[in-house]
């Protein structure tokens, strides 16, 4: 059997990685640092997902394992180096944390075999396995990296699954949308690859992840920002207020005017994709809250996300980015006391005030038309 190590046995690891990954024919073991998903994915090797539609149907997954990241470290290392692929979905920045033990996995590995190995960071990000790889050289040696070069691969991908935080007596469940789209760079791997199934391999995958990131996310957190400061708890809740879904459209039109401009996609077919998200958000039999879909405003204000990217490539292109930049704006307004960053956000704004705080977290300068456009944003809805 055809062995995958996946790190995150989180929402969108268990619902739709591990769950493609499983129905493909590998063996999943799962690494977290949660001891709860650990214990209980070994001892149980099978897990139920939950499509959240009027069926309900439930499929169970299985052939999976899982070992813990702060107390099998060895055998997680010897699991990468047996592995036929390894697949994240921890968060872009925890990457850094587990990029180690992929080296060393790597590096053991290389000294017995030349097997070819995908390393694929399914976050959402631009380059998330690029990003990966950067960490995981940075920790091999020279001639690791030479070998690596030749048996080793980082496609970058985007994936598409909404899975809200998880509250069943059952632990592993997860209960997920039924709508899903993965997708791999294949342009960057290793030729020969068997392809995984329900996973749609594209030879520049730029139009798809800027597509997915800049409206799924872009009007996600939209929603979330906006949502939050009108006191809804829910993006479904947010979602039933006509004015807010109005104004997250308006989000949605100005990255469409960007991804047809820059991509050169069908006009209608993009207004379709923008409806059908904004349906995706509204779907009655999920309940996701605005704190998980505005979680680490921080890394969503950061130069290369949702936000600031399309607002720049606006700019840049004569096109509108007032809507963006009210979404940024009320980004900087999410005051979640357990979110870290948001903490952070408004500590600085605190201390340092907010016009500077734009500055140092979006990488836009005080004098840019598009800070300026935060600003007036900032203090309307303040
Ligand atoms: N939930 C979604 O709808 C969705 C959809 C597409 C992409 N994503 C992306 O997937 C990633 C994970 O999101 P999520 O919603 O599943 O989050 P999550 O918090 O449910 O899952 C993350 C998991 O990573 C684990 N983890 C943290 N540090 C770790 C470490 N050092 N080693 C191993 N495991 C570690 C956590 O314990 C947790 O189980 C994010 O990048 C997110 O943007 C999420
Ligand atoms: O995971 P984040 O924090 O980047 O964004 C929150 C949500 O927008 C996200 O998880 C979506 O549910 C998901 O990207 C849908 O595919």
């Amino acid at each position: 059997m055809k062995k995958a190590v996946h790190f995150g046995a989180g929402n969108i690891g268990r619902g739709f990685i591990g769950l493609l990954l499983s129905q493909a024919g590998y063996e999943v073991c799962f690494v977290d640092v949660n001891e709860n998903f650990v214990s209980q994915l070994k001892e149980r090797g099978e897990y139920p997902v939950t499509l959240a539609s009027e069926g309900q149907e439930t499929v169970t997954v299985t052939n999976v394992t899982a070992l813990s990241s702060v107390t099998q470290a060895d055998e997680v290392i010897a699991a990468i180096a047996e592995a036929d692929i390894v697949t994240t979905a921890v968060g872009v920045s925890i990457l850094k944390h587990i990029a180690g033990s992929i080296a060393k996995g790597i590096t053991e590995r290389l000294t017995v075999s030349s097997a070819p190995l995908h390393v694929i960071a399914c976050e959402n990000a631009i380059g998330g396995s690029a990003q990966l790889k950067e960490l995981v050289y940075a920790q091999l040696d020279e001639e690791s990296r030479t070998k690596a070069d030749a048996s080793i691969a980082f496609p970058n991908a985007a994936v598409d699954r909404i899975v809200p935080l998880q509250q069943h007596e059952d632990v592993l469940k997860v209960v997920v949308e039924p709508f899903y789209e993965w997708v791999i760079d294949s342009s960057q791997m290793i030729s020969g690859y068997t392809p995984i199934g329900g996973v749609h391999y594209v030879e520049n995958l730029d139009p798809y992840i800027e597509r997915k990131l800049f409206t799924v996310n872009t009007g996600h957190c939209s929603a979330a920002y906006l949502g939050f400061l009108r006191g809804y708890e829910t993006i479904q809740q947010a979602m039933a207020d006509e004015q807010l879904t109005s104004l997250v459209r308006e989000v949605l039109l100005e990255t469409g005017a960007v991804l047809v401009s820059k991509h050169g996609f069908d006009q209608a077919e993009h207004t379709k994709y923008i409806d059908k998200n904004l349906e995706r958000f509204r779907n009655p039999s999920l309940t996701d809250e605005v704190s998980r879909v505005g979680r680490s405003p921080i890394r969503k204000l950061s130069p290369n996300d949702r936000l600031v990217s399309p607002a720049l490539e606006a700019h840049e292109r004569g096109l509108s980015y007032a809507a963006l930049t009210r979404s940024m704006a009320g980004a900087l307004l999410f005051n979640v006391q357990d979110d870290p960053e948001a903490v952070e956000l408004q500590a600085s704004i605190a201390d340092i005030g907010v016009e500077a705080t734009v500055t140092k977290y979006t990488g836009l300068a005080a004098d840019h038309d598009t800070h300026k456009s935060v600003m007036v944003e900032y203090n309307k809805l303040k």
